[in-house]
């Protein structure tokens, strides 16, 4: 044992020992913290240091004290008792430096200590966008939408798919047709809908059913072939023709004009094409799409392996045309899909997808059944083994006349279908897309905003609160006028404007035939009088003519033999025709919608294009507040006509106006 130094008892040595200690882990924590905040705290140290020099002063004075303290019973009691002397304040105050010294006092650091915890003020967090606040409550997936600009092309690659998933047969076929790049729309689709995996590309995915697509873009940005070219690469793998692609449209025109698409991109496929409109007999229809009529086949019997059909007609097949299926659909494409879902017309949407789906509560098989009825059948028995089991799609396997025995047949699989929804005007109505029955759906909008998370919102936003994009080429005006001026400024437009390649549309199919024989009649009057007569023609077009009539003067306006189709929104939706110069809306459009896809008829895939709107003065108030309110209005300008411009149609207007009156007393 160390002996002890003389004069200080063992506690006391235990006690200068454990300080001795103390100030050693002291001193070595403030060199490791000087090391961190060695400048800033320079001055801190400065002042530390002689609060320390000072404290260690009076510990030895306390030492001292101490020591005096423990010798006093020692000591006789007559000595005088010390004063214990008063203990030093550590904090300095303003006296304590007048009287010593004179201690400099640290500046205060604008940063605080590293080693010391700061505490941040307590602030009102930043108030949300407006935006964001108007998304609240919003679908998720609507939300969570990929936003494309515009302006997105991609060239199509001459060797390879270029990551865009692209055959050499699709890619030969788009050349041939003088597409060389993609549409804004098709870059982010077709990656989406054409999967490096193989997998994601098969036919039937009954354990991973592929996600539903919801796509809103401008008129003419190509939004046929967004659809068209996955839908022939994948079924291109297919060997046995079953209907695995149905497209549904709200005109027979589009039909037509769709298979052309189809027809066009899928030459050397051996995929077979099929429609169904009504535009002939039912059982020419019947006999055209389904191969065995006579047996009742469980997994139906096709034809085609793509079917595009208008709704009536659809339901029609479904409910009557034995062996017509849809449990192998790969894709069902709603395109003008606001417009379809707004139509009732027999609950076709219901129909529709309960055929895609197996039945919920399927005829359950016992191996007694199964003996039974394969040694002894009886009417009531489950279909016997020997129907057409190879036919069935995986999700309908549970159908299959097994017994009920856990297996791969009875494992639960899910129908392979995959949505695809398509307008230039997507529906905001939530009851409408969840009658859809989406599958995890991803949304697609083509909009013009900041590529940044507000500019997303917005674009999301506009889409919510109905504000479409318009095409970037498309120059619109407005021309207010007088009932009496309309056709005035309608024979002013044509004429000094020199206006051919126009759509005009007017507000029923009467109107139609109304507007067109006054502008025969005025062009009579007209060319009576002018020496260069100006052979304009035109042509109605409405559904009081037949179809095979109405192809035919589609197909003389396309070839330029009429200048000028006259019709009803009949026409308004999806139709493409690429030399449209100008759409006049001569009756002013009730809705936002119809003007767009009246307007959308021009200006097509980034040509220029001209749309005026003919507004009485009465209706004027409602279309600006309509523009106003799709935040639109700046980008209608005014045109204005001067009762000079008029002057000189109006003798023979008002020929024209006697002549048509004569007509209409005659019939
Ligand atoms: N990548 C492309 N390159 C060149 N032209 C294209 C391309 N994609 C589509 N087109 C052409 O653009 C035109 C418009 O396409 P489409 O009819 O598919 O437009 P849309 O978006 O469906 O319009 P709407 O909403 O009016 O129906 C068509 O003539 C089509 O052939």
């Amino acid at each position: 044992m160390e002996a002890a130094p003389k004069g200080k008892t063992k506690a006391k040595q235990r006690y200068l020992k454990r300080k001795k200690e103390r100030r050693k882990i002291k001193k070595s924590e403030k060199q490791r913290s000087s090391v961190l905040v060695k400048e800033q705290n320079d001055h801190v140290e400065e002042f530390e240091e002689s609060i320390s020099g000072e404290g260690e002063e009076e510990e030895e004075e306390e030492e001292e004290e101490e020591e005096e303290e423990e010798k006093i019973p020692e000591k006789s009691e007559k000595r005088p008792r010390k004063r214990p002397r008063k203990r030093r304040r550590l904090s300095i105050e303003p006296e304590d430096v007048e009287m010593n010294e004179p201690v400099p006092l640290p500046e205060r650091s604008s940063t605080p200590l590293a080693a010391l915890p700061t505490f941040p003020l307590p602030a009102l967090p930043n108030a949300p966008s407006k935006a964001a606040l108007a998304l609240q409550g919003l679908d998720k997936a609507l939300i969570d939408a990929e936003i494309i600009p515009p302006s997105k092309t991609l060239p199509i690659p001459h060797d390879g798919d270029g990551g865009i998933g692209l055959s050499d047969k699709m890619r030969k076929c788009l050349t041939d047709l003088g597409i060389t790049e993609l549409f804004a729309v098709q870059t982010s689709l077709l990656p989406f809908l054409l999967p490096s995996d193989p997998v994601r590309k098969a036919l039937y995915q009954p354990y991973n059913p592929p996600r539903d697509v919801c796509v809103s873009a401008p008129t003419g940005s190509g939004k046929t072939l967004a659809y068209a070219v996955p839908i022939v690469e994948i079924l291109s793998s297919r060997i046995v023709t079953r209907l695995r692609a149905l497209v549904v449209l709200p005109t027979r025109d589009l039909v037509v004009q769709v298979r052309e698409t189809f027809e066009a991109i899928s030459k050397g496929r051996g995929l077979k094409i099929g429609t169904a409109t009504g535009q002939h007999s039912f059982s020419h229809e019947q006999a055209q799409l389904v191969a065995d009529h006579s047996t009742s086949l469980q997994g139906g019997s096709s034809k085609v392996d793509i079917l595009i059909c208008t709704p009536g007609r659809l339901i029609d097949h479904l409910k009557e045309t034995t062996n017509f299926s849809l449990q192998h659909l790969r894709f069902l494409v709603v395109d003008e899909a606001d417009r379809l879902l707004a139509q009732s017309f027999q609950d076709w949407l219901v129909q529709v997808l309960s055929a895609t789906r197996p039945p919920k509560h399927p005829l359950k098989h016992t191996l007694k059944d199964l003996w039974r009825s394969t040694s002894n059948p009886h009417p009531s028995d489950p279909a016997p083994l020997t129907s057409t089991p190879d036919a069935l799609a995986p999700a309908f396997f549970h159908l299959l006349p097994y017994p009920d025995i856990p297996s791969f047949i009875t494992e639960k699989k899910e129908p392979s279908c995959q949505k695809l929804l398509f307008s230039a005007t997507l529906t905001r109505d939530p009851g409408k897309i969840t009658a859809l029955e989406l599958r995890n759906p991803k949304y697609f909008i083509v909009q013009k905003s900041s590529t940044d998370e507000e500019g997303g919102r917005n674009a999301i936003l506009d889409v919510v609160t109905e504000k479409f994009t318009m095409p970037a080429t498309l120059k619109e005006h407005m021309v207010i006028c007088s009932a009496y001026e309309k056709p005035l400024v309608f024979f002013h437009l044509v004429h000094t404007h020199n206006t051919l390649n126009a759509l005009v549309f007017t507000k029923s199919a009467e109107s139609t035939n109304r507007l067109v024989q006054l502008f025969e009649f005025f062009q009579k009057a007209r060319a009576s009088e002018a020496r260069d007569q100006d052979n304009i023609v035109v042509q109605a077009y409405s559904s009081d003519l037949h179809i095979t009539e109405r192809k035919s003067i589609l197909e003389s306006f396309k070839s330029q033999k009429i200048h000028i189709l006259v019709c009803s929104d009949l026409i308004s939706r999806g139709i493409d025709i690429s030399h449209v110069s100008h759409v006049i809306s001569y009756d002013s459009p009730v809705d936002m919608r119809k003007y767009v896809h009246r307007v959308g008829r021009t200006a097509r895939a980034g040509r220029e294009g001209n749309a005026w709107t003919v507004v009485e003065e009465q209706e004027a108030r409602h279309f600006k507040l309509m523009m106003k309110d799709a935040n639109h209005l700046s980008e209608v300008k005014r045109l204005r006509i001067g009762e000079q411009d008029l002057a000189p149609l109006i003798p023979h207007y008002e020929t024209a106006l006697s002549n048509l009156k004569d007509l209409y007393a005659r019939s």
